[in-house]
């Protein structure tokens, strides 16, 4: 990366990053990403793909968004083995993680719940 030798835009690249990876943020890295998906998601519906800016906006990020996708831990990644609890929003399973064995809790929530 190219060092940058303005001190103030350096600050604000900084305090930008800083966001990028605070789980408190709105716009941490994977509320970005959800939103990304969301929004290609939505926009391949068949009323919004008649007007150009939704069909170009899907066309542009359709093959970003299916990379997204592959990339990003799912609940198809584990092995349910038992439902170990319910909470006000969602489930918590006892899983296996395909890829290592490792067991873990996972807690799956609603965001529709959530939001509503
Ligand atoms: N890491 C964990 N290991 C084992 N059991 C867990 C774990 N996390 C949660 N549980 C079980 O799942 C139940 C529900 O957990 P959860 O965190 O959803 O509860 P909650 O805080 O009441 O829910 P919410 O945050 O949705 O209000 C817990 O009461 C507990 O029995």
């Amino acid at each position: 990366m190219d060092i940058i030798q303005d001190g103030e835009r350096r600050q604000r690249l900084q305090e930008l990053e800083e966001w990028l990876v605070d789980h408190r943020s709105e716009i941490n890295v994977d509320g970005l990403l959800d939103m990304v998906q969301a929004l290609v998601l939505d926009c391949n519906h068949p009323a919004l793909r008649r007007t150009k800016n939704f069909d170009s906006f899907f066309t542009k990020y359709e093959l970003s968004a299916q990379m997204i996708d592959e990339c990003r831990m799912k609940p198809e990644d584990f092995i349910v083995i038992k439902t170990i609890g319910r909470g006000a929003f969602g489930e918590v399973q006892l899983v296996r993680k395909r890829s290592t064995q490792q067991v873990y809790a996972m807690k799956l929530l609603s965001k529709l719940e959530m939001v509503s």
